[in-house]
């Protein structure tokens, strides 16, 4: 049978059938990706084959289609393994707040540069619009006018009072999306905004650990019920730009890609060369500060997590 991975722990996957039934499958064999060497090797947003074992509701997967794009997070320590968190995305859309708490730029444009190296279309989604005083609301149009400005679609929403949240399921429809977000950005209450039955998650949980099987979800996927569906990151804070060599990472800042081919040296780094059109382009206001101070962050390798 084929299928669509919806969940996974790791070891057991949860694979979802077009009929809308799921089965709990385990893993036979080795699925191989070339250059990647991945802590699990089938992920949410998998379109996989598996069989039924005998008299068993759960079965075994015993083949992977090809991937249209992936998402992995860099392991904790130093070797060269990743995690897929997720694959087969439409687009990714980041959950951020301007206060309580506030999202960091440096934070936003790390994740940005992530989507544009997995070549997945991003979005950000301001929450929490019902705390803005005035004052809030012109920094929030500002910030919007950077970011769509650059071809990020951006909306405001109140996950609490279900301010804009018809328009933000419209843009949901058909899609594979997913959603991301700091802790505290009311990621958890935007979902059950948007999925009016979520409940139905907490009872999954519950039987997944009566069978015995850990828990610890690195994502999952819900339909929605007019179509497409999203995943959920629980406890992923940052995707992991891995595999982004220095050299190439102004080519995923879309305000600089458009620039590169102006700069007087075609090996331009964009940091102190003369005749950089980046430079330039900081120096006359064509490139946001914040945006060009993340492109430094990142290119120096510093965490820009907070
Ligand atoms: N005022 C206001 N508060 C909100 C809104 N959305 C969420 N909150 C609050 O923000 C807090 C965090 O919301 P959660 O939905 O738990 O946030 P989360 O991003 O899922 O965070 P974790 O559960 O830590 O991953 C809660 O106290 C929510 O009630 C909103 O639109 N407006
Ligand atoms: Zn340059």
């Amino acid at each position: 049978m084929q299928g669509l991975v919806t969940k996974s722990t790791g070891s057991w996957y949860q694979v979802q059938t077009p009929d809308g039934r799921r089965y709990d499958c385990r893993i036979k064999g080795k699925f191989r990706i070339k250059g990647l060497t991945t802590t699990n090797p089938v992920a949410v947003g998998d379109k996989v084959d598996f069989e039924l074992e005998p008299e068993q509701e759960q079965g075994v997967i015993t083949k992977l289609y090809d991937r249209r794009n992936y998402i992995i997070r860099k392991s904790i320590n130093l070797s060269k393994q990743a995690q897929i968190i997720a694959a087969n995305l439409d687009q990714a859309y980041l959950v951020v707040t301007l206060a309580s708490p506030r999202t960091s730029l440096g934070f936003i444009d790390r994740f940005l540069v992530t989507a544009e190296a997995y070549d997945i279309p991003a979005s950000l989604v301001y929450n929490k619009l019902d705390m803005f005083s005035k004052e809030g609301l012109e920094i929030l149009s500002e910030y919007k006018m950077v970011y769509e400005k650059l071809g990020y679609p951006c909306y405001e929403v109140s996950a609490l009072k279900g301010t804009n949240i018809p328009a933000l399921k419209d843009k949901l429809k058909d899609k594979i999306t997913l959603f991301s977000g700091h802790s505290g950005v009311g990621k958890s209450s935007l979902m059950n905004a948007i999925l009016p039955d979520l409940d139905l998650r907490t009872m999954e949980v519950s039987e997944w650990s009566d069978k015995g099987m850990h828990t610890t979800t690195f994502a999952e996927m819900y339909d929605l019920p007019g179509g497409g569906s999203i995943i959920d990151t629980p406890g992923i804070r940052e995707l992991g730009v891995i595999d982004i060599e220095q050299q190439e990472l102004s080519y995923f800042f879309p305000e600089m890609r458009s620039r590169l081919n102006q700069c007087r040296f075609n090996n331009c780094r964009h940091i102190n060369e003369p005749g950089c059109a980046v430079l330039e382009a900081v120096e006359n206001g064509d490139i946001e500060p914040s945006r060009y101070e993340s492109y430094l962050s990142i290119y120096n390798g510093n965490d820009t997590r907070s």
